[in-house]
């Protein structure tokens, strides 16, 4: 395993609950997130928090992402870190390799019967590989790959979070994950109750915009990491 799937597996060891904790500045949804705060400042109350990896999007059309942004996270924390993006290229891959990035996402209804070959590439090149899925369909093309992760996106991420998805897609689709496979659950989590069902059903929880837009970040993220949930 590497070192984004290693890090989950190890915190569940610990007895904390697995958090990917995502930098994200921006959502179509809810506008700006960042208010007026630096990456690094968020990077380091989410290490404080004790997450068990990182997350930032790239991508800058619809989340205002930057890969300069993206390369200096990586330069300046131990934590793994997931790069997001929408990604099409395997020159793709090889940036976020050069970049640091510890874990890849690969969106299985844009790569389509593509996904295995970028998985592999990915793989090749040292990097954690998060094929994510929104449906039955999409969880049979992760199936198909080498992918050391799946995600299952509480929402559909064609709607550009203009729909309200919940962690009940997760509960659905978990049945459909294979063995061996450490998976997450993202979007849409922003209670102890929603975290709860995520990892009833999945290994690890990727949380953005409500850890970004609580008041007292580190308190709030601890909460999450700490939660004694059964
Ligand atoms: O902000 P949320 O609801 O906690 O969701 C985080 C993350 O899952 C979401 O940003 C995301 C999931 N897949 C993506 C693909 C591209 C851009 C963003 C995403």
């Amino acid at each position: 395993m590497y070192r984004m799937a290693k890090s989950i597996v190890s915190k569940k060891k610990e007895g904390k609950n697995p958090i990917i904790a995502e930098i994200k500045v921006f959502s179509p949804k809810h506008g700006d997130l960042l208010r007026g705060r630096n990456e690094i400042d968020i990077l380091r109350i989410y290490e404080e928090a004790g997450v068990a990896g990182i997350s930032y999007i790239t991508d800058k059309r619809y989340f205002r992402g930057d890969f300069n942004v993206f390369k200096k996270i990586c330069a300046s924390t131990d934590l793994p870190v997931l790069r997001k993006d929408f990604i099409t290229s395997k020159e793709e891959i090889e940036r976020t390799a050069e970049a640091e990035g510890s874990a890849i996402l690969l969106i299985g209804r844009l790569l389509k019967e593509k996904t295995s070959e970028f998985v592999d590439y990915a793989l090749e090149h040292e990097l954690d590989t998060l094929v994510e899925v929104h449906s039955r369909e999409e969880m049979e093309i992760a199936k198909g790959t080498n992918t050391t992760m799946i995600g299952i996106n509480n929402r559909d991420i064609s709607k550009l979070e203009r729909d309200d998805g919940n962690v009940s897609l997760t509960e659905k689709l978990s049945k459909y994950l294979p063995k061996g496979v450490v998976s997450v659950s993202e979007s849409g989590i922003s209670t102890l109750e929603d975290l709860k069902v995520a990892l009833k059903y999945t290994d690890a929880a990727l949380i953005g915009t409500s850890f970004m837009r609580a008041e007292d970040t580190l308190n709030f993220v601890k909460s999450f990491v700490d939660a004694k949930l059964y």
